[in-house]
């Protein structure tokens, strides 16, 4: 799914508008009825508080409160002197509204209102045409409203929240609970400094046509479940006269002294996701937690005991490797991973102190093997990259680092992004917070490489591999409605999560 720039929608819009056909007071009726079936589906609430501006995005919300209290729920409307002119459509809707709705409207002179505690409080100010940041008597109300305990809901995208361009320091932003947008999420909801804003974002259809979208130039995209569903499915059913072997040996080179946990979670990942067989180069203080923890996989010892050295050992029959979890910063496991780049046969995965190894040894960054996949946090992404001054800027770099080395790059955290050595960037949808817990990214990193072990593309099986952990993530928290989960929590749910993607 593209992630169109606003004046993309816009335009889009407009075509939909005279190719459908369909009028655009009518469009804007079907953006308000899909908002009010989410509303009728998720809540129970009685009372809605309606904040609606001039522009179109106050006509949805007008549209909102209309249907709301056709449906019998008690609404009341604050009208909000946003701007000198109202668009056609909301004055259209502003006299559709029932008599029997209360609106008081609010402007520089009187800006005074009072939400009852127990009212769902629905933000209709500003939508996708915000051209500037929100002052005065706008942004004082907005302040106002967010300390309310109100829960909220921005209509498209919270008021004061730019679509896609960066977001000026100390703006002041609707902090909507939920954001019901339309057609597709915008840029800035998906990226740190902004989408906190959002909250949980639903996606509603509008109608709006696909056929132009298609030609649209665009490097945003927000996977979708039907996307990976059909990439994972490309390699299923598994043959009924398959063996291990069919399934791909994948290599982890994981774990140092204290850090061998980082090694089992990568390996219990790693069988979970289907490689067929597994072997972990670790060294041997790391032997016997391991052959315990998982007697499936097969260990290769480094000759150091509490880390990993260059010891020659033949990597040829591996087809995919990851390397990094746990490692630590020797200088000996330093030279081991130059080494690994330079020889590498089979795809790599890098990820944490290989990543830090690399961060510490630039150079060596021209070494990394076409199509390496390189999954920092965004810590280790500024220690490979430098700092950034706002989230366009991490992206621009994000980009252009997987261009320049021609490699992947995962940027972990709240809608991970996949950044590709074409250029594109794919924001993965699914994960929660819960799973802000240490040891998850070495269940990532077991994942993608059991994927790669399997035959499927660097840039399939690192979308696929993040779309199902952050799956299991969701499903681990769900179960108990938990605050935190554990990366065993998600192992145990990593089963279901591919079950759930094989199946169209
Ligand atoms: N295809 C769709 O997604 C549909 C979108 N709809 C809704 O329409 C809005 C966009 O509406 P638009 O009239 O273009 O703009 P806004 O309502 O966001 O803004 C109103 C108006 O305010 C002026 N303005 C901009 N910035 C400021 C500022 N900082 N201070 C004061 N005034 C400002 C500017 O002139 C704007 O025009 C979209 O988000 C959807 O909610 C349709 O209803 C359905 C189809
Ligand atoms: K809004």
């Amino acid at each position: 799914m593209k992630i169109l720039s606003a004046s993309q929608i816009r335009e889009l819009d407009k075509l939909t508008i005279s190719h459908k056909p369909i009028s655009s007071i009518d469009l804007m009726e079907t953006a308000a009825c899909e908002c009010v079936k989410w509303i009728l589906q998720n809540l129970s609430t009685q009372n809605f508080t309606i904040l609606a501006g001039r522009g179109n995005n106050g006509g949805d919300g007008l549209a909102i409160a209309r249907l709301l209290h056709n449906q019998g729920k008690e609404v009341e409307v604050f009208w909000i002197e946003n701007s000198p002119q109202i668009s056609i459509d909301c004055q259209i809707n502003h006299e559709r509204l029932p008599k029997e709705i209360p609106i008081t409207l609010l402007n520089a002179q009187n800006c005074n209102l009072h939400i009852p505690a127990e009212s769902v409080c629905i933000d209709a100010i500003f939508g996708v045409g915000l051209s500037r940041p929100l002052e005065g008597w706008l942004a004082d109300l907005l302040k106002k409203i967010n300390n309310l305990p109100n829960l909220k809901i921005a209509i498209d995208i919270p008021s004061g929240m730019y679509a896609d361009q960066p977001q000026p320091a100390e703006s002041t932003i609707f902090r909507a609970n939920y954001t019901l947008t339309f057609h597709q999420a915008k840029l800035n909801m998906l990226l740190p400094q902004t989408g906190n804003f959002a909250g949980k974002i639903a996606v509603l259809d509008i109608g709006l046509l696909k056929e132009y979208e298609r030609e649209m130039p665009c490097n945003y995209f927000l996977l979708s479940e039907n996307l990976v569903k059909s990439w994972y499915q490309e390699r299923l059913p598994r043959p009924i006269f398959a063996h291990k072997g069919t399934f791909g040996h994948s290599l982890l080179v994981a774990g140092s002294l204290g850090k061998g946990g980082a090694s089992i979670l990568a390996a219990k990942a790693c069988l979970l996701a289907g490689t067929g067989l597994l072997t972990l180069l670790v060294p041997p203080c790391n032997y016997s937690p391991l052959q315990t923890a998982v007697p499936e996989a097969m260990l290769l010892l480094s000759s150091a005991q509490n880390y990993i050295r260059n010891d020659n050992h033949d990597f040829s029959s591996f087809k995919a490797v990851g390397v990094g979890c746990g490692i630590g910063l020797h200088e000996e496991t330093q030279v081991f991973l130059k080494n690994l780049l330079q020889k590498a046969q089979a795809p790599l995965v890098l990820d944490a102190d290989a990543l830090n190894i690399l961060a510490q040894n630039p150079d060596w960054l021209s070494l990394l093997p076409v199509n390496s996949i390189l999954t920092p946090h965004p810590k280790e992404f500024e220690r490979l990259a430098g700092s950034w001054q706002n989230d366009h800027e991490a992206l621009e770099k994000q980009t252009a680092f997987a261009q320049k080395y021609h490699c992947f790059v995962l940027f972990k955290g709240a809608y991970s992004r996949i950044a590709t050595p074409q250029g594109k960037i794919f924001f993965n949808p699914t994960g929660n917070p819960a799973m802000a817990t240490g040891g998850m990214g070495d269940v990532l990193a077991g994942i993608i490489t059991a994927l790669l072990a399997q035959g499927y593309s660097p840039e399939k099986a690192l979308c696929i591999g993040v779309y199902a952990h952050g799956l299991a993530g969701d499903l681990a928290q769900q179960k108990r409605n938990a605050i935190a989960i554990t990366p065993t929590m998600l192992l145990e749910e990593l089963p279901i999560a591919f079950a759930k993607l094989s199946v169209s």
